[in-house]
């Protein structure tokens, strides 16, 4: 059966937090979602500007309106602003009497803003006694058992004892305010501690993680789980959507989390766009913009450039690809899987047998030049101190760049053009390929990194990218 979830909240327009964080996750839990809202918000991931409160019989309409004829499976309560919001929806839980209620005592937002009256929190504490799951940040437990903020595990777990004893309910102690690599929660009872680990992301993105995490909750209790298991599942699934959240580039503060991560890989025709080597390359346009303005480039493209100038590059290109079939050898070491390791394999011969046709192009190799070394330090460094996925981040872009420019150009190399014959080779569709499957490793391989890791691999790409371009402005 769809768990009917009803979320009893303010709003976010920017729908990170709120109602709306409670809809996208009810319906990422797979739930039946539904929405009565207490507060209008003005607010945004940088903060709340107002908020507008609709007379509280209003509420008591919305409220009956739902209950007189959706069967209620589980019920989340967010923001409930002020005593007359409050005295409103206990006097429904009294009457509708849903099976599950889960309260998110909103108090204060991620940037700092009062979601609730001071002359509420007496309220709501009140409120914790008649609801089955109680999910407090640190500051909020705090509030509730009157003492001080905790600033250790030991101490917040004392507190959510004291809140689930004083109350009779069940806790979900969250730890997101804590510091250190964890992010821990627990269900706490009364004469029971239950802790779920959980790695702390190093991101600003967590805009709604506590609406988001209660209403999954209240979703997955609805479903049958047992408090400690659907923690386990919300904790795994927030992890994902913590770590995500930078991808949806949304506002400028405290940016939402993505609730749909998981979906969003099953949704065709987003798969690639929103992968991990497409946005590196989407963020590499203005260096891109500049290898296909260069001189080089474009006398190469034309015909126009002096053929000496075409031999000297030609010599650096062999120095460079001897080495470059190295490095894609070593990636070959690191590989992750059979088919990665044949891979990078298979491109370290088609390298040497690059530099090899190169050669014969030129008479002598020559010294190579300072973008040369560069280019290749850069390679080898990284592929010492930052380790297989940084590398083959590093190799990626010389597979690609010359993929597209060398379509570009190949179309170019009519017959009679001076370079026709080495420009066509770059339209060999085998070419093309190579750098699609790159492409796919690369991401694979992202994929898999911690957020800090992924932050190496698009330093590295970055950095060959810059080391492609001084490699065009070159000659
Ligand atoms: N940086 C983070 N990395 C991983 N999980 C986090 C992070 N920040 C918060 N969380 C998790 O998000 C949920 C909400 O936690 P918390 O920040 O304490 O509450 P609130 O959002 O209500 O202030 C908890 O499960 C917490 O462990
Ligand atoms: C309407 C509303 N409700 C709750 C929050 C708290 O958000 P968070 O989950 O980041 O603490 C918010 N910012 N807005």
């Amino acid at each position: 059966m769809t768990p009917r979830v009803l979320s009893i909240a303010g709003t976010d327009p920017t729908g990170g937090a709120g109602i709306q964080a409670d809809l996208k996750t009810i319906a990422a839990f797979g739930g039946y979602g539904m929405a009565v809202v207490t507060a209008l918000v003005a607010q945004n991931t940088r903060g709340v500007r107002s908020v507008h409160v609709p007379p509280p019989a209003f509420l008591t309409e919305q409220l009956d309106a739902v209950s007189d004829d959706v069967t209620i499976d589980a019920v989340k309560l967010g923001m409930l602003h002020s005593p007359p919001l409050i005295e409103v929806v206990m006097a429904w839980l009294e009457r509708a009497r849903p099976p599950i209620v889960v309260l998110d005592p909103v108090m204060v937002a991620t940037s700092g803003d009062r979601l609730l009256d001071a002359q509420a929190e007496l309220a709501i504490r009140r409120l914790c006694e008649r609801v089955d799951l109680v999910t407090p940040n640190l500051p909020e437990l705090a509030v509730l058992v009157g003492g001080p903020e905790a600033t250790t595990w030991a101490g917040a777990v004392a507190q959510a004892r004291t809140l689930a004893t004083a109350a009779d309910t069940v806790v979900l102690l969250k730890g997101g305010h804590l510091e250190g690599a964890s992010s821990a929660d627990a269900v706490v009872t009364a004469d029971a501690v239950l802790p779920v680990e959980g790695r702390r992301v190093t991101t600003t993105t967590t805009h709604g993680t506590g609406c988001s995490l209660s209403s999954a909750m209240a979703t997955l209790a609805a479903s049958g789980l047992s408090w400690f298991d659907a923690l386990g599942q919300a904790k795994e699934w927030l992890t994902g959507a913590i770590e995500h959240g930078a991808e949806l580039e949304v506002g400028r503060g405290n940016g939402p989390i993505d609730h749909f991560h998981q979906l969003r890989q099953h949704v065709p025709h987003l798969r690639g766009t929103n992968s991990w080597t497409a946005r590196a390359w989407r963020d590499s346009e203005p260096i891109r913009a500049r290898v296909d303005a260069c001189e080089f480039v474009r006398r190469l493209g034309d015909g126009s450039l002096e053929p000496d100038r075409f031999a000297w590059y030609l010599g650096q290109d062999a120095l460079y690809l001897a080495e470059y079939a190295e490095l894609l050898a070593h990636a070959g070491e690191l590989a992750g899987t059979p088919e990665e390791r044949a891979f990078w394999e298979h491109g370290s011969d088609a390298a040497v047998e690059e530099a090899r046709l190169h050669r014969t192009w030129v008479t002598e190799l020559p010294e190579p030049a300072p973008a040369t070394r560069a280019y290749l330090d850069h390679l080898h460094a990284t592929a010492r101190r930052d380790g297989h996925e940084a590398l083959v981040a590093a190799l990626l872009p010389c597979y690609w760049l010359y993929a597209d420019l060398g379509r570009r150009l190949a179309a170019q190399g009519r017959p009679g053009h001076p370079f026709g014959d080495w420009l066509r080779t770059y339209a060999d569709p085998a070419f093309l390929e190579a750098a699609e499957a790159a492409r796919s490793i690369v991401d694979r391989v992202a994929d898999a990194a911690p957020p800090d890791r992924r932050t190496t691999m698009a330093a590295a790409f970055d950095a060959s990218m810059r080391h492609e371009l001084a490699f065009f402005e070159a000659p």
